[in-house]
């Protein structure tokens, strides 16, 4: 199953990132590339920049130096608005709190995201139970996130992050609500999106047992890139 290195070009490269949070250094020297088509795995101690990153290749956090670039589109020449477009048409995110609406239903929550693309409703429905069942979850399609337990509502967050087939999709610790079955179920989907819609994967994760589903893992330190591996 596992896939090996792609030798197309980059979809995302991050070049020398640099960000301080006040006297804090977060990244201090950053450098990756991300592929299409790959899971990719960024790991490391507590406190080490993995989010800070996941957050500047997704145009969320700026970077003070250094730069990020996504399809040949260096994002910070992009405007707010282009920059914002980017991340509703073409990223798909999955975090590990206070994601979904919680005055929607499980099912709509899903549905939102097609509906804001222009798909017709009936096909957003059909679509976004489709992506429930293949998550064991659609026994809370009907109700609110607040009635279904933390890890039914994270398989409901991976669904509408997927929902949409987005070109990226970044996760931060997406399993860490998830007994392992359930954490094995979000990576099998993820790897079925890099395989079947060439999406790229970048998740942040503590566990060793998640990493070893991706391609290839990232190990940050000190706010650098330090080793990179592709899983055999
Ligand atoms: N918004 C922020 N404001 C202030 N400091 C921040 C902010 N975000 C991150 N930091 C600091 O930057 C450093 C890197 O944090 P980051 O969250 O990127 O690390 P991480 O490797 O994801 O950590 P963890 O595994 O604990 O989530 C830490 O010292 C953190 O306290």
């Amino acid at each position: 199953m596992r896939r090996h290195p792609n030798l197309g070009p980059p979809l995302l490269v991050a070049e020398n990132l640099v960000k301080s949070f006040g006297p804090t250094p977060a990244l201090d020297g950053a450098s990756l590339q991300v592929y299409a088509g790959e899971v990719l795995a960024l790991m490391g101690p507590s406190g080490s920049g993995k989010s800070t990153l996941l957050h500047c290749l997704a145009g969320i956090v700026t970077p003070d130096s250094g730069t990020v670039s996504y399809d040949g589109r260096d994002m910070a020449a992009m405007s707010d608005a282009q920059r914002s477009a980017l991340r509703r048409t073409e990223f798909g995110f999955v975090f590990q709190f206070g994601q979904l609406v919680p005055e929607l239903t499980c099912l709509e929550n899903v549905v939102l995201p097609l509906r804001l693309a222009g798909v017709r409703r009936r096909e957003a429905a059909r679509r976004a139970a489709g992506l429930l069942e293949r998550l064991e979850v659609a026994d809370v399609a009907d109700k609110r996130p607040g009635q279904a337990s933390g890890g039914q509502g994270q398989r409901v967050a991976v669904a509408r992050a997927l929902v949409t087939r987005p070109r990226v999709i970044f996760a931060d610790e997406p399993t860490g609500a998830l007994d392992s079955l359930n954490g094995e179920r979000v990576m099998h989907l993820f790897i079925a999106a890099a395989r079947e819609t060439g999406a790229a994967v970048v998740l942040v994760t503590h566990e060793a047992r998640i990493a070893a589903y991706s391609d290839r893992e990232a190990v940050i330190r000190d706010g650098r890139v330090r080793e990179q591996e592709y899983a055999r």
